[in-house]
């Protein structure tokens, strides 16, 4: 069965619970991307050429990105020949199903945390300012310890933003997890090791360690990374068990070619795509994965605590083409 067949008969209809927030947050990328389609299927009356130019900006505009625009478009075009289809209405199947089997190919699917197998387990949270790391790391401790029911600390290594240490504070205090900080303009890495130290201690299973975005100095976040890798490699040896890259959905392509320097600056796990609900270009997760092949973990709905949800393949094709798949 292709991925069209499998989310209609898994979603339409139906009214799970999390999946009205994957809806809900991907509706504005819904309206611009299945509206669109459909409205491109009514004004022609046959598959041609200009037909797949149009296509083809529609996907470019909800940043699937051109060279995987280019792929889907491609297979799409073999399929409409090999099934000698010509009407535009009958296309969203194979729309919907090139789109995803592009996206599932070769790829490394793991959604889940990779917890470590006894004792401590650390997650570094990476990404430039604004991208909504410390927000991200809030909703992911209260995640952790009410879902998995797991003792969470979280560490304030961003020192260098004025204002990270007492926004990343409220949050544990939101949440209910300890918080281990330093002073502003202080070593980061002496803010982790502290951290580490304390959650040994006090048996804390996962350790959230909050770090520097500065992009623009590559350099100095390099050896900051690397300073803190080597830190916590001392304390616990398989340990970073995760970096997890946050980056914004709403920068669009700006936020693809972060995610390109930042992987190159350190060895990058898995990522998180914010502010999905603030974009109509839900397309970013395909492009992403054309250009780093790195699995997306979780994606951000909303800025209320629950707003973070497991990144979830189904579920995702079905909020960003709702209106496609119902139609
Ligand atoms: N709508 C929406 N807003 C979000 C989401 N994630 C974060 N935000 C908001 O984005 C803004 C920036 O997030 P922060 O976590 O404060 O990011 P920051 O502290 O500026 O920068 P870093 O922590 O360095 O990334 C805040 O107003 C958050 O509420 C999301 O998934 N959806």
């Amino acid at each position: 069965m292709g991925f069209f067949s499998k989310v209609k008969e898994k979603f339409v209809g139906k009214s799970a619970k999390q999946n009205d927030k994957y809806v809900a947050g991907l509706d504005r990328s819904n309206t611009t991307f299945s509206d669109r389609i459909n409205e491109l299927a009514a004004r022609f009356r046959e598959i041609n050429d200009e037909y797949f130019e149009e296509l083809e900006n529609i996907l470019i505009m909800s940043d699937v990105g051109v060279s995987m625009v280019m792929k889907i478009v491609a297979e799409i075009k073999n399929e409409v020949r090999l099934q000698n289809i010509t009407n535009p209405k009958e296309i969203n199947e194979i729309i919907v199903d090139k789109m995803f089997v592009i996206y599932a190919n070769d790829s490394v699917m793991t959604t889940k945390i990779n917890y470590a197998d006894e004792g401590l387990t650390v997650i570094l949270m990476v990404g430039v300012n604004g991208a909504g790391k410390t927000t991200t790391i809030g909703k992911l401790a209260n995640r952790i310890t009410k879902d998995e029911g797991k003792k969470v600390m979280v560490a304030a290594g961003d020192t260098f933003r004025a204002g990270a240490i007492d926004q990343l504070a409220v949050w544990a205090n939101r949440v209910g997890v300890e918080i281990v900080k330093g002073n502003e303009g202080g070593d980061p890495s002496a803010v982790v090791f502290d951290a580490l130290k304390q959650a040994k201690e006090k048996n804390v299973d996962v350790l959230i360690c909050d770090t520097a975005g500065r992009l623009q100095n590559k350099v100095n976040l390099m050896k900051e990374l690397e300073k803190m890798n080597r830190i916590i490699k001392r304390e616990v040896p398989d340990a970073p068990h995760e970096t997890l890259l946050v980056i914004d959905a709403t920068t669009g392509q700006n936020g693809v070619s972060q995610a390109v320097e930042f992987s190159k600056i350190t060895d990058v796990t898995g990522l998180v795509l914010t502010k999905m609900d603030g974009t109509a270009k839900g397309g970013i997760v395909l492009s992403i994965k054309d250009q780093l092949n790195l699995p997306v973990k979780f994606i951000g709905l909303g800025e209320q605590v629950d707003d973070l949800q497991e990144f979830d393949l189904d579920q995702y094709i079905y909020g960003l083409c709702k209106n496609l798949v119902e139609e």
